[in-house]
């Protein structure tokens, strides 16, 4: 048994407490919010960000005290909001026990920097890279929450440490591969949100099965493109962390991307959409660090330059699209 820290109550986090605490853990939950560290405390609930269950695990505990929730934890598990976990981490540095193993379960690029998170995480917290681990797969989390069969890719430099976390994670409903390929996995998780994006602008413009194969396969290609630039190995693209989540995220309305995309398709605006949005949807932000890393690598990124278009500019599905037709590459 692992005593195991979670930094942020959110949907996904406390879906993956429960896990963690399902796989015979003490789970301590940190977060910003009293209400919902009060909910988990006394009524084992998240009914903010995880209404869906209705009695977390009772070694699952909450706590707004940062040098409390970390003091004996052997790991800590990030799924706070990329673009803020910067600037929360950067309160627990000189915190965290200098043997535990930090793992991201965040999926985005910070748009200020255009880095990965396992790059703001190891630079917030001032952390060697084999204490740190990236979690990432087809996870909606109302249906992990639920406690149906899923499965995920830790991956860490430091086999041990990931063989640490998929130990920690794994129970009867959910499986925990290893790999080493951190770049592979982070770039999967974030770039996998634009293509989602993209996907329910179409279904949500009324477009069907083909067009929609058509942006996922295109959108594993640049996500494949972008990976390797970057050093990732090319066999991540066609696992879990890839066509895995790609399935997963750009199929579902549970997706907080792919709803974010339905809604601009049915003709709201980004603002509108945001606050329709019921959590984070990470593609939005990362759309834009996509475009730049493209650049920045000499990448070309069609679709993620055509929904930044969206984004930024307001333009609308069809023009989406047709901007993605107009990319001058007729290689596959
Ligand atoms: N939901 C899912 O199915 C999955 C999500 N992920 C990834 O996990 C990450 C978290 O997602 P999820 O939990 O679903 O999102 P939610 O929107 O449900 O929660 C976001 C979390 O970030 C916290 N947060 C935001 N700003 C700050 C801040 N300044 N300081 C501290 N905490 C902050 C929120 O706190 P508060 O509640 O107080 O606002 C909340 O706990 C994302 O990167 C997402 O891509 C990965 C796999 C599956
Ligand atoms: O990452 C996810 C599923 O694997 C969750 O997707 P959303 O963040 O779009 O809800």
């Amino acid at each position: 048994m692992a005593q195991v820290t979670v930094l942020g109550a959110g949907a996904w986090g406390t879906a993956f407490g429960q896990v963690v605490a399902d796989a015979g853990n003490d789970v301590m939950m940190w977060g910003i919010e009293p209400e919902i560290i009060d909910a988990i405390n006394t009524k084992h609930t998240n009914p903010v960000r995880l209404p869906v269950v209705k009695e977390l695990p009772h070694s699952m505990r909450a706590t707004l005290d940062r040098a409390e929730v970390v003091k004996d934890a052997e790991i800590i598990i990030v799924a706070i909001a990329a673009q803020f976990a910067r600037q929360a981490l950067e309160e627990f540095a000189g915190l965290i026990p200098s043997n535990a193993i930090v793992v991201s379960l965040m999926k985005g690029i910070e748009r200020s920097t255009d880095k990965r998170m396992d790059e703001v995480v190891t630079e917030a917290l001032n952390l060697p890279m084999e204490r740190f681990a990236a979690v990432s797969g087809p996870n909606l989390s109302k249906e992990v929450a639920q406690r149906q069969p899923a499965a995920a890719v830790v991956a860490s430099v430091n086999r041990q440490a990931a063989e640490k976390v998929a130990a920690a994670a794994t129970n009867d409903y959910f499986k925990m591969f290893v790999t080493d390929d951190v770049v592979g996995v982070e770039m999967c998780g974030s770039l996998k949100n634009v293509t989602a994006l993209a996907v329910g602008m179409a279904r949500g413009a009324g477009y069907g099965e083909n067009t929609a194969a058509m942006i996922e396969t295109r959108g594993l290609a640049e996500l494949t493109a972008l990976g390797e630039a970057l050093g990732a190995n090319p066999r991540t693209f066609s696992g879990l962390a890839g066509v895995g989540d790609l399935i997963a995220t750009c199929g579902s309305p549970l997706s907080r991307n792919y709803t974010f995309g339905a809604n601009l398709g049915k003709g709201m605006s980004v603002e509108e959409a945001t606050a329709a949005s019921n959590g984070v949807a990470e593609g939005v932000p990362t759309t834009a660090a996509v475009v730049a890393l493209g650049k920045q690598y000499g990448v070309p990124t069609p679709l993620a330059s055509a929904m930044n278009n969206v984004l930024e500019q307001g333009i609308s599905c069809a023009e989406m699209l047709s901007q993605l037709f107009a990319d001058g590459s007729i290689e596959e």
